[in-house]
């Protein structure tokens, strides 16, 4: 999976290459990727077709696709992952993706989960993507945990305040470590690590995630008594 950010600024920002890295004369040629804006109002053109974005809104770009970025005031997180298929380009808003509520305030993991891309309506071949909120006086993301034995999944943290962090926890059930990351730090999870978080104030996360399926509920629960 390739991870990166795109911030426009007053020009068009083409997705690179990589030609060194991927061996293919465009990045794209034989990924898909998914695009999400954790910036200010901005668009994306695929194939020269333009997609506006607002905070927090994303986009699916099919294999073969090719992908720039704008707005002067906005900033793109995006991953792409090796595609066996070509699926046409989507809009994700996230005003109309269906929120899954989770968790409660008692345990205060109370959080609104937005899937984008999970192998429903939006096809992909691999790829993954979904953007979860965590409610105001919740901390704790993605609890009691879980592994996905055939995928791996990268989170990275956005909508946190400059001087809040979240303590990440990752690593083997039996054996976890944590990260502390702040705003716009992503962490990359192997097949084998946990991938949980608790925050010191609000914030959000976009989860991606790609492997042998695209099958969001092919996925492993971890009992908190084994952690
Ligand atoms: O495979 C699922 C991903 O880890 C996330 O969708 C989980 C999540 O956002 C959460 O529970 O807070």
């Amino acid at each position: 999976m390739v991870v990166g950010g795109a911030v426009p600024g007053t020009a068009e920002l083409g997705l690179p290459a990589w030609a060194e890295v991927l061996g293919t004369e465009a990045h794209l040629e034989r990924r898909e990727l998914g695009v999400i804006n954790v910036g200010a109002a901005g668009h994306v053109v695929v194939d020269g077709e333009k997609f506006e974005l607002e905070h927090l809104d994303g986009l699916f770009a099919g294999r073969g696709s090719e992908v720039s970025f704008g707005g002067t005031d906005a900033a793109f997180y995006f991953v792409s992952a090796p595609a066996h298929a070509t699926y046409p380009t989507r809009l994700l808003s996230h005003s109309e993706v269906e929120p899954v509520a989770l968790g409660s305030a008692e345990a205060a993991n109370e959080r609104n989960l937005f899937r984008y891309v999970w192998g429903q309506d939006v096809e992909s071949s691999v790829l993954q993507l979904g953007v979860t909120v965590v409610a105001g006086g919740s901390v704790w993301n993605t609890f009691p945990p879980h592994l996905h034995a055939r995928r791996t999944e990268i989170y990275c943290y956005v909508d946190l305040d400059e001087q809040d962090r979240v303590f990440h926890f990752m690593g083997e059930p039996g054996a976890t470590r944590h990260l502390v990351l702040k705003n716009r730090e992503a962490v990359i999870s192997p097949p084998w690590s946990i991938h949980a978080g608790s925050g010191t104030g609000s914030y959000a996360f976009i989860w991606a995630m790609a492997g042998e399926n695209n099958a969001y509920t092919d996925l492993s629960p971890v009992a908190v008594e084994d952690l």
